[in-house]
């Protein structure tokens, strides 16, 4: 634990660029700073406590897109404190590590700030031995071809490992989807990833989990879990008992950023280099069997590559949007239409519509080209990770 309290001790006054903020809030700041500096880690917690307790209000007031960064930047800065004092006064390292988990989902780094609470977290995760551990469940042994042998000319193309000319000129530059094989044999996580594994380096750290079958649907929410009890209560449980009525996606979550251990076992495809913009988003997408993503589209260009399990993909064309009867507001990027059950009499132009679809299994990316609509379902305990360019 030396090395973080010396790299807080050496920190200058983290407050400075806040003086706009109320003057209440900024005697809290500096008792912080104060109460830290004299290794009174009770009162340093209670100012901490405040000050988030005044931030939060302000980060679930009106629009998340509106929240000025200031507020996020003061939740991750009081957030590193906060994780420190509670690791120093021997709180379990579940709320130590939480603490960090709430900083960088809620918060943003300030650009002066050299503290990481990413590494922070790494850390206290690695100081705990995690006795907890799942045994691993194999995948399902028997494979449900009824459901995932489309016939040959409804099948998206396969290709192996394509050039990057090739892949370029024949796929990228047309907007036309191809599953490409042979070409992730040297990504760590094939090997490496397990439940048990995740346990080990990630269990305790606290995650966004959307509950209930579709995102469409009106009883869906979403959770912070730690991956831990995500596991427990979403893969094991399930397996164990049959699935239950609401599962448990661990979607679409920016997960590499916030734990970079989990970085170092994937590899970005060369593909995403084609692009203008260096860095893809990466996206985690992680869940047990029978999750769907229903019908949308995505801005930009798409490699998902699967790692684990297998995933049903359907797919249809960007200009069949008008036979779609896509949604409004927030959903504006998704079909009404449910494309595993259609429902002719209030869809009818989606007959029209004829859709692409093939089974994605581990070692397999599937390049989902900006706006072509996609339907993913889960076959297995699966775990995808995709990288959205442009
Ligand atoms: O795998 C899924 O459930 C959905 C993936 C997806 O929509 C995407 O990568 O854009
Ligand atoms: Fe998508």
């Amino acid at each position: 634990m030396e090395r973080i309290r010396t790299s807080l001790s050496i920190a200058r006054d983290p407050w400075g660029s806040f003086e706009q903020v109320h003057p209440v809030l900024l005697s809290d700041l500096k008792r912080v700073t104060q109460t830290f500096g004299l290794v009174q880690y009770e009162q340093c917690l209670a100012s901490c406590q405040y000050a988030l307790d005044y931030v939060w209000e302000k980060l679930n007031t009106g629009h998340w897109k509106d929240i000025s960064d200031q507020w996020r930047q003061i939740y991750y800065s009081v957030s590193y404190y906060k994780s420190v004092c509670l690791y120093e006064l021997h709180h379990p390292p579940l709320k130590c590590i939480k603490t960090c988990d709430m900083g960088i989902l809620m918060g943003v780094k300030p650009l002066k700030w050299d503290l990481c609470l990413k590494e922070l977290a790494s850390t206290l995760h690695k100081l705990h031995e995690s006795t907890e551990l799942v045994k691993d469940i194999p995948a399902a042994k028997i494979p449900r071809l009824e459901l995932i042998s489309p016939s040959k000319d409804k099948s998206i193309q396969r290709v192996s490992c394509p050039s990057l000319e090739s892949f370029r000129k024949q796929w990228l530059s047309i907007g036309q989807p191809v599953i490409i094989t042979d070409c992730m044999h040297h990504w760590p996580a094939l090997d490496k990833w397990s439940l048990a594994y995740f346990q080990t380096v990630a269990g305790l750290r606290t995650v966004p989990v959307e509950i209930g079958s579709r995102y469409t649907d009106d009883d869906w929410s979403q959770q912070l879990l730690t991956i831990s009890q995500f596991i427990q209560q979403y893969i094991v449980k399930h397996q164990a008992e049959g699935a239950p009525a609401r599962r448990g996606y661990l979607a679409q979550h920016q997960l590499f950023d916030q734990i970079p251990e989990l970085r170092d076992d994937i590899i970005v495809p060369e593909y995403c280099c084609l692009g203008e913009s260096p860095d893809p988003d990466i996206n985690a997408w992680f869940g047990p069997e029978g999750t769907v993503s229903p019908l949308h589209q995505d801005p930009k260009d798409n490699l998902l590559c699967q790692v684990k399990g297998r995933k049903l993909v359907k797919l249809c064309p960007p200009d069949m949007a008008d036979c779609l009867y896509v949604n409004e507001g927030m959903l504006a990027n998704t079909s009404q239409v449910d494309v595993e059950s259609i429902d002719l009499q209030k869809f009818p132009l989606a007959a029209k519509v004829s859709f692409t679809e093939s089974v994605l299994h581990p070692g397999e990316m599937l390049f989902i080209p900006a706006k072509y609509w996609h339907h993913v379902r889960s076959l297995d305990l699966s775990f995808s990770v995709s990288f959205w360019w442009s």
